[in-house]
């Protein structure tokens, strides 16, 4: 008999997961159907959606071969049935105080930091960059974690090293590349750009760095088509373009500029967003996304 979720404290929310307390060395995260879109979380859920990105995670925990923090399988009777396919059992660590972002492509933050100083995280960057340039050399541009509503700071490498020390500053630095380096190549393989990423680590009780949070999902991540790529110009997400152009256009009669809440979805802009989730899963794991866990919405 699986508990449900009303056994477990529950510890904090994001815009789209919730963190429960499970005992003194494991959580339970639990990923929501909830999508955002320009800083609104939506009242309209992405039925499959906390699913299909907690398949996303899993995948990648096991095709990376790092130390990760999952600590139960996905199917752990501790899990409730209620958030079962959309929730993991973590080990607890000591979280490294850093969104950890790994950047191929200039857009975002970075773009604007860019434009404003020439340079990201205190990394002089080429002259002549523009919306989506492909960047030489991935960087490493971290950033500290802000509040839910408030955007991340872009912080320069020496933060880092001041608040963990040359060693592991570097290691994480390291380590972010390189997963961000080998994740790309085999998302682009699949059709799949990989532009950015963000990663969180956290210290296990021997002081080991372990890969944390989700993982390589269109939450923490930008996706775009190979095919499509053009720079110069804001680039399709694969996942959330059909919320941001219907959420823009006049039909919903919302004004982004507004502080207005956004209005519901239509439903044909909620099915083609779910399509395209479980789209990213089966392209990139090479898996069927109706043999994960749980039931569909
Ligand atoms: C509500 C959604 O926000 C988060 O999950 C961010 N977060 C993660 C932790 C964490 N804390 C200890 N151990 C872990 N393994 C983790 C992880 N992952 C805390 N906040």
């Amino acid at each position: 008999m699986r508990p449900t979720l009303a056994d477990y404290k529950h510890l904090m929310s994001g815009k789209v997961r919730d963190l429960y307390d499970i005992d003194e060395h494991n959580l339970l995260m639990v990923a929501s159907d909830r999508i955002s879109a320009y800083d609104h979380v939506l009242e309209t859920p992405i039925p499959d959606k906390g699913r299909v990105l907690t398949a996303m995670s899993v995948y990648f925990f096991s095709e990376l071969g790092i130390p990760h923090h999952l600590a139960a399988s996905p199917d752990d009777d501790r899990i409730p049935e209620e958030v079962l396919g959309r929730a993991l059992i973590v080990r607890k660590l000591d979280m490294i105080p850093f969104e950890c972002v790994a950047r191929g492509y200039l857009t975002g933050s970075a773009l604007k930091e860019y434009r404003e100083t020439g340079s990201v995280c205190g990394i002089t960057l080429p002259d002549g960059l523009t919306e989506a340039s492909k960047l030489e050399d991935s960087v490493f541009t971290p950033a500290t974690k802000a509040d839910v509503g408030d955007h991340d700071v872009n912080v320069p490498f020496s933060a880092v090293v001041d608040r963990l020390g040359e060693e592991l500053a570097h290691k994480v630095r390291e380590e972010t590349l390189d997963i961000y380096l080998r994740a790309s190549s085999l998302t682009e393989a699949r059709g799949l750009l990989l532009a950015d990423t963000k990663f969180e680590f956290g210290l296990d009780a021997a002081g080991n760095l372990i890969l944390a949070d989700e993982v390589l999902t269109p939450d923490s991540s930008r996706f775009w088509t190979v095919g499509d790529y053009e720079p110069g110009k804001p680039q399709p997400s694969f996942d959330k373009q059909f919320v941001r152009d219907w959420l823009t256009s006049s039909e919903s009669g919302w004004d982004r500029a507004s502080d207005s809440p956004p209005p519901p979805l239509p439903d044909d802009v909620v099915d083609a967003t779910r399509k395209r989730y479980i789209e990213a899963y089966e392209r990139i794991s090479g898996l069927q996304f109706d043999e994960w866990l749980g039931e569909s919405a």
